[in-house]
């Protein structure tokens, strides 16, 4: 190497250009003089490999480095030199510093100037691992960098796919950055707000739509959820709250603001929200319907507990019992006015059937599977007509403690029967005329508007003509009710159905008292028809019920007053007689001394009228009467 001139036709550049890649190649190269067993020239990586100085490998024996000349060594060299090259793994050198390092040689055998010099060509087989495994290390790495890329594609194609998913989807989505600006926004949003998604894109949203409350009072950006979430980051929700549209209309939503952050850092938020007014609609209807059901329970408790307190006290025989004229002719009335709607007025003495007509007409209905309600107008306090016609709401006034629906709504759909409708005071007849024009009323103390559907039948012992003349009756009021009148005869008019109804008592009562069996005798009927009957039909029930109550064999004692029969067959001892004025004393006593044991309490459970056993209606006109009310 140190004669330029070794190979031909190479120039002093290239010579120095080929000696430059000779020392600094990568492989570890040594030029070996077997004969001589020393190194006759080694480049940069050859030094390196073996660990000495490139002076000191010169003067080195090649034993201090492969050790003794071995058989395989000579084998080795040998070859080389016969076959021009050779190569082996089997070898190992001493490394300068006493490590034995394996190494891989590839031999060249190079006569030069007739020296047989072989050139060595060392490899570290760990080295190489290395550097193989190094190698591998980067297309793994490289691979996994296209794989990275594909997942990052991947990726990149979801985020377009979800793109479209918040694109497609029916709820509102918008994000903003930490500032609460829009940096997204969904068609389904923007088209909620009535704005473009360009138009949103960089403003301040909650300015946008979420300005004011649902009241239209001012909503600072600074008690925003929405924006909240940015700074504490929290999800924020609402539930109560409205969103406004570009033309200034709002719809309920519910909304939740989810805060994003990267790297520890709030970089904004999304919004996901819903236009709730169908379901906030749903919910009205439902609530609605809820109130309309809890109003009918109402209203059939109600019913249920008058129907009660009715069948205990009212009628068990109904059938209207007689073949006089003038029954038959009621009769036919009944027939004629029972299908249509028409109002009726029942005129007739007390006690001649006037409810009885009532009822057979609300029978021949098409309301009879509703309630007929009677309402006894004289029974009533004139400060309770209202409310026991309309009903109230609770607190309307002093001791109105609950809601109560009044008659006309417990009639609703059915019959509503007036008895005694020339009692009710003028002040109401033009509230009872406005629900009969326009079946329309609202409860004490409730401004809403209710509408009824009933029908009127009206009775009276009074002549209404004359009170409408007195000015005691409101005319209209009268021509409205008197759409068809009719008349409830007096017992004194129709004498003939006297033994009929008598017969028609002693069996039912009989068979109520467990008195079967019992009659009357000719002589009976007769004093029976011959009497004038005041009391009319009740009366004549009462004194058969009297009858059978005190007639000890199957023939019937009839006492009556005109003919100054004996009522009490056997007094044992004379009775007081109590006057007008003491009963009613005696009344008022037992009256204040239920009430003390009420405390007060008149009407509902535990109070005076149950205790006495007697309607709440009855009752109040029985305070009334007495003058006992406050
Ligand atoms: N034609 C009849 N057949 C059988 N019973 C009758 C008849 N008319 C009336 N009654 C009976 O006579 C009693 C009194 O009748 P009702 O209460 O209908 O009379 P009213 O005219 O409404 O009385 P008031 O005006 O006092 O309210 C009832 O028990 C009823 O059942």
């Amino acid at each position: 190497m140190e004669d330029p001139d070794y190979i031909s036709g190479v120039t002093p550049l290239t010579y120095s250009a080929r000696h430059m890649a000779f020392e600094h190649c990568s492989a570890a190269i040594v030029l070996l003089d077997p004969l001589a067993e020393r190194f006759e020239d080694l480049n940069v990586a050859a030094s390196h490999l073996l660990g000495y100085t490139r002076q000191e490998l010169l003067t080195l024996p090649t034993a201090k480095i492969f050790g003794p000349p071995s058989s395989d060594l000579m084998a080795f060299i040998q070859s080389a030199m016969e076959h021009g090259s050779a190569w082996s793994d089997r070898f190992t050198c001493q490394r300068g510093n006493g490590e034995e390092l394996p190494v891989e040689i590839s031999a060249t055998h190079l006569p030069f100037k007739g020296r047989p010099l072989l050139v060595l060509t060392l490899r570290d087989p760990r080295r190489e691992r290395i550097h193989q495994d190094k190698s591998r290390t980067e297309q793994v790495m490289r691979g996994g960098l296209i794989e990275w890329r594909n997942i990052l594609e991947l990726f990149q194609e979801n985020e377009r796919g979800n793109q479209l998913l918040l694109s497609a989807v029916g709820d509102g989505i918008y994000s903003i950055d930490s500032q609460g600006l829009a940096t997204f926004v969904n068609p389904a949003a923007a088209r909620m707000f009535g704005w473009s998604v360009e138009e949103m894109i960089g403003q301040n949203v909650h300015l946008l739509h979420h300005h004011s409350h649902a009241d239209g009072s001012p909503y600072p950006v600074e008690d925003c959820p929405i924006y909240q979430a940015v700074r504490d980051r929290l999800l924020h929700e609402g539930r109560q709250e409205v969103f406004w549209r570009r033309d200034g209309t709002a719809f309920p939503v519910e909304f939740t603001s989810t805060p994003v952050i990267a790297d520890d850092r709030i970089i904004g938020a999304v919004v996901v929200f819903r236009d709730i007014t169908e379901r906030r609609n749903t919910e009205l209807q439902l609530q609605k319907a809820l109130a309309e059901l809890r109003a009918l329970k109402e209203r059939l408790e109600e019913q249920n507990a008058y129907l009660q307190e009715e069948i205990s006290t009212e009628h068990q025989y109904r059938d209207i019992v007689g073949r006089s004229a003038p029954i038959l002719k009621i009769i036919n009335q009944i027939d004629v006015v029972g299908p249509t709607d028409a109002n009726v007025l029942i005129h007739g003495e007390s006690g001649t059937g006037k409810e009885l007509i009532a009822r057979a007409i609300h029978q021949a209905s098409r309301r009879r599977d509703h309630p007929l309600i009677r309402v006894n107008c004289a029974a009533i306090p004139a400060e309770l007509f209202e409310s026991e016609f309309f009903g109230h709401l609770r607190g309307a006034f002093t001791g109105a403690v609950r809601d109560r629906i009044g008659r006309f709504e417990l009639a609703d759909g059915g019959t509503l029967f007036l008895d005694e409708i020339g009692e009710i005071p003028l002040e109401l007849q033009s509230k009872l005329l406005r629900v009969l024009q326009e079946g329309q009323f609202e409860r004490v103390g409730e401004e809403r508007t209710r509408s009824v559907n009933v029908r009127i039948i009206a009775a009276t012992n009074r002549d209404l003509r004359a009170e409408v003349a007195a000015r005691r009756f409101r005319e209209d009021l009268f021509f409205r009710l008197n759409v068809f009148p009719i008349h409830s005869p007096s017992l004194r008019e129709r004498r003939s159905d006297i033994p009929l109804l008598a017969a028609h008592f002693i069996e039912h009562i009989g068979a109520r008292l467990k008195l079967p069996g019992r009659r009357l005798s000719k002589g009976d009927i007769a004093r029976l028809q011959g009497y004038d009957w005041p009391g009319n039909i009740r009366e004549l029930q009462n004194v058969i019920e009297r009858a059978l109550i005190t007639s000890r064999g199957k023939e019937l004692n009839i006492d009556l007053p005109a003919s100054g029969a004996q009522v009490h067959p056997e007094p044992a001892k004379p009775r007081k007689i109590l006057t007008e004025a003491q009963i009613r004393e005696l009344e008022r006593d037992n009256l204040r001394a239920a009430l003390e044991a009420c405390g007060g309490k008149q009407f509902g459970k535990g109070g005076a009228a149950e205790l006495l056993g007697i309607k709440p209606t009855t009752l109040a006109s029985r305070l009334k009467k007495l003058g006992m009310l406050s």
